[in-house]
């Protein structure tokens, strides 16, 4: 049932084996596992042997057992293991797919922890590390603010609060600047009595706070509790600002972002209509959902030809519209000129044996008082391209050259 539930719901390849020596077999094969479910009841080994042996493997572990008992539960957690799930409860599936789901995706997140004493650092770090974190240490403020300016997969921020220099108040503060809440989850950690410390971590930015000493259920919980904010908080943010057929940015955060990106640019900046020709033809002929293929397949392109500090989108229906900063003129019209070529050149297959070809027209522009003018102008170009005869960049280099 967990393996079915796993694999089928997170889409994630599970192997299932029946005793320690097939485990050991399986984890000789590859190192690609990151968890490892077990029980405690193996024809081949004593529950001992068998959390001894997954901890010497070094993957992360999490026991589902079917005893009830507080001790030997306690026991089990005295071990590295992630946690200790109780069989055949309520929600105990659910539980476990959001683990498995949780350790899956920490694999891409850093986690930074501040301490200036290196056991308290050793033991949250290691405790991260079972959790799947990339891990970075610091241990003073001005290491921590260094470390996170050069690792922006850093998500997650532990800070003690007594530190030398800078204390953890200071840090948070500091970093706050910088990354806000839906990018850095900060924890503040401190083994102090003092009631108003808590207060005082928040109001200068941490998301929450753990008094030292911590027991290691309570440090997961917090910690992925905290995560899981930062990837609702991103889904929400994704679902606000992307088109949902095509994933590209949608026409609304094109424009917060293009506003930006104007005032911003002072060396050059191209702005392209593009538009896909006939399309209601596509549509009238294949139908609507071969139709959606054409317009992700043209995204895909449109998506391929951006470089990260380019800006495309979905502007509506079959149209886009893309920002390229540091481009004018003909290198402006080159750019396009090549999505064009590329489009043209594609067969997009329809999944039951037939393709379509397709083609775009492009208008470009690269001079404007202000965003609004810029893309009105390659809107216009984008007509006299559909005018012209579809299949072009509008302007066309050789036409003024023949002109000259
Ligand atoms: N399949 C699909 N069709 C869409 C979508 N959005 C808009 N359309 C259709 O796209 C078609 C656009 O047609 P027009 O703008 O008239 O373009 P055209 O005349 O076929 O082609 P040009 O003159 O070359 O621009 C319309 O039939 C819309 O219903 C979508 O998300 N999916």
């Amino acid at each position: 049932m967990v393996a079915t539930a796993v694999g089928e719901r997170l889409d994630l390849p599970v192997t299932v084996v029946a005793s320690l020596a097939e485990a050991r077999e399986a984890l000789a094969e590859t190192d690609r596992y990151f968890l490892v479910l077990t029980g405690l009841v193996l024809a081949d080994a004593e529950p001992g042997a068998i959390l001894d042996f997954f901890a010497a493997a070094g993957v992360p572990t999490v026991v589902v057992s079917g005893n009830y008992d507080q001790a030997t539960r306690e026991e089990i957690l005295a071990r590295p293991v992630v946690d200790c799930v109780l069989k055949n409860t309520p929600g105990n599936i659910d539980y476990l797919v959001w683990l498995a789901q949780r350790l899956d995706r920490n694999r891409r997140i850093g986690a930074l922890v501040v301490d200036d004493s290196p056991s308290a650092r050793k033991l949250a770090a290691s405790l991260l590390r079972m959790y799947g974190f990339r891990v970075v240490e610091a241990g003073t403020g001005e290491e921590a603010l260094r470390a996170i300016a050069a690792d922006t997969s850093v998500r997650l921020l532990i800070s003690d609060y007594e530190l030398p220099g800078i204390d953890g108040l200071e840090l948070i503060r500091r970093l706050r600047a910088t990354h806000a809440r839906d990018r850095l989850s900060i924890i503040g950690i401190s083994g102090s009595g003092s009631p108003s410390l808590l207060a005082q971590f928040l109001k200068h930015g941490a998301n929450d706070f753990l008094h030292k000493p911590y027991s290691r259920e309570e440090f997961f919980c917090r910690v992925s509790q905290n995560v899981d904010n930062l990837d609702l908080i991103g889904t929400l943010q994704d679902l606000a600002t992307r088109d949902f057929l095509t994933g590209l940015p949608n026409r609304r955060h094109f424009f917060d972002r293009g506003m930006q990106m104007f005032e911003a640019e002072r060396c050059g900046l191209a702005a392209g209509m593009i538009d896909i020709d006939h399309f209601k033809h596509i549509n009238d002929s294949y139908g609507h959902d071969a139709g959606d293929v054409a317009i992700k397949a043209v995204a895909d392109r449109v998506a391929r030809h951006a470089r990260v500090q380019d800006l495309p989108s979905r502007f509506g229906g079959e149209e886009f519209a893309v920002l390229v900063p540091g481009l004018s003129g003909d290198a402006a019209r080159a750019h396009f000129e090549r999505l064009r070529a590329d489009v043209e050149a594609m067969a997009i297959p329809l999944g039951d044996g037939r393709s379509i070809r397709l083609t775009i027209s492009i208008g470009v522009c690269t001079t404007g008082g202000d965003l609004s003018a810029m893309l009105a102008e390659a809107d216009r170009r984008l007509y006299l391209a559909k005018a012209g005869g579809r299949n072009r960049v509008e302007p066309r280099a050789g036409v003024l050259t023949a002109v000259a």
